[in-house]
């Protein structure tokens, strides 16, 4: 080991102020987890909060907690706590369903609003696939074609045929974060409108969703905001956009009067347009109780040690590793990066084997990707250090 390097990780664990963030977590120190981009950690207060929902509000108040326990407002509620993390104003954000759909009411909601000369949809080329097909799909409907362009060239190629922009804050594989605010500014300009896909972002840096104009934004919920496995996503609509915006799906919990059980279909207004079906109550109030963990907790700081633990980590890969064993496929640059740290070799499905087996979890994305995600509530720098050295055993 490096004791220049374990100190450092000591002494940068120490100054560390949102270290005892970790507390709040289900995290043994016996392993160093770095998947939470993909699963965030589940937050200690959880289980409790969920054994009461069960046993109290569903187990004996059943029906009456749709009212009495505010089951029926939950969505946009929580939106409403996520709102500070991205940016949003609040009454902007409903959340459920998948963010699969959520990109399929988005992206269909902004085409529906340009004119039919716009002929085209631009997407990132190296969109997680969901939101490509999902592009494809959308295209079919509305009588578009995608056009699948590279992010660093997404502003330049947006255009008077352009009805919207589907992009990817941050690149699943590489870690690469797009330009939100030159993109979003460069789609405006030539008329377009943009649908934001913040899975990787939201929770690891500041979004600034007003301050930029996006129009629409999708994501998810347990990556970074460690809502639990399978918990429900979130649609933003920028707030001009909400009284015209048509979605795809308008089922009858986005109906302004679902009670009403009218045969005709009158969209409700603001964030509830954005609803369909009947809520998943149970993950939904597990995700309102895990963000009680962002208490305090400022967005810039989040980012701020985001930056240092991923420089740190490359830091320590440099360090342990042997020259060309790895290549970092995270850009450097700190304006071009999000909250992990993707390193290409040839055998990295058995290289990530090796490393789970000796307690550093981080993923492999085939063919030849290992992905290291860090969070900044719950990732050390010392869990950095130790998953550098244990990478280099690994690597052999
Ligand atoms: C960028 C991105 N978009 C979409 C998804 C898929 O979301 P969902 O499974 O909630 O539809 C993921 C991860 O699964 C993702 O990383
Ligand atoms: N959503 C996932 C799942 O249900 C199972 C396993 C992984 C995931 C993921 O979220 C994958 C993730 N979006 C990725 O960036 O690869």
């Amino acid at each position: 080991m490096s004791e220049s390097l374990a100190g450092k990780a000591a002494a940068l664990d120490a100054a560390d102020e949102l270290a005892k963030h970790r507390e709040l977590f289900a995290l043994d120190d016996d392993t160093v987890y770095l998947d939470g981009n993909s699963l965030g950690a589940l937050p200690r207060h959880v289980p409790a909060r969920m054994q009461e929902v069960i046993a109290h509000e569903w187990g004996e108040l059943r029906i009456r907690s749709w009212d009495e326990s505010g089951w029926w407002t939950a969505p946009e509620r929580i939106g409403d706590r996520i709102a500070p993390l991205v940016g949003a104003a609040p009454g902007r954000i409903v959340v459920g369903d998948s963010t699969s759909v959520n990109v399929f009411k988005a992206l269909v909601a902004a085409v529906r609003l340009a004119p039919s000369e716009r002929d085209e949809i631009l997407v990132d080329e190296s969109t997680f696939p969901t939101d490509g097909y999902v592009a494809g799909s959308a295209a079919r409907m509305t009588g578009r074609a995608v056009r699948p362009v590279a992010p660093g060239e997404m502003a330049a190629a947006a255009g008077p045929r352009t009805a919207a922009i589907l992009v990817n804050h941050v690149d699943y594989r590489t870690g690469r974060l797009h330009d939100l605010p030159g993109i979003t500014a460069a789609a405006h300009a030539a008329g377009a409108l943009t649908v934001w896909d913040l899975c990787h972002s939201a929770g690891a840096l500041p979004v600034g969703l007003e301050a930029h104009g996006v129009d629409f934004a999708v994501g998810c919920t347990y990556k970074y905001l460690n809502g639990g496995p399978g918990s429900p996503a979130y649609l933003y609509v920028r707030g001009d956009h909400q009284g015209s915006f048509d979605s795809p799906l308008p089922g009858w919990n986005s109906h302004e009067d679902p009670f009403g059980m009218r045969g005709e279909y009158v969209p409700g207004s603001g964030a509830v347009r954005g609803r369909v079906g009947t809520p998943d109550i149970l993950s939904m109030l597990a995700l309102e109780s895990a963000l009680d963990v962002w208490t305090g907790v400022s967005i810039d700081s989040v980012r701020a040690k985001s930056l240092a633990l991923t420089d740190f980590f490359l830091e320590c890969v440099a360090a342990y590793v042997p020259e060309g064993r790895v290549t970092s496929v995270t850009p450097a640059a700190h304006g071009e990066r999000g909250s992990q740290v993707a390193l290409r070799c040839d055998d990295a499905g058995s290289v990530m084997a090796a490393l789970i087996a000796a307690g550093v979890v981080g993923d492999y994305r085939r063919p030849d990707v290992l992905r290291f995600g860090f969070t900044p509530l719950y990732v050390g720098f010392g869990d950095a250090e130790r998953a550098a050295r244990t990478l280099s055993t690994a690597l052999g």
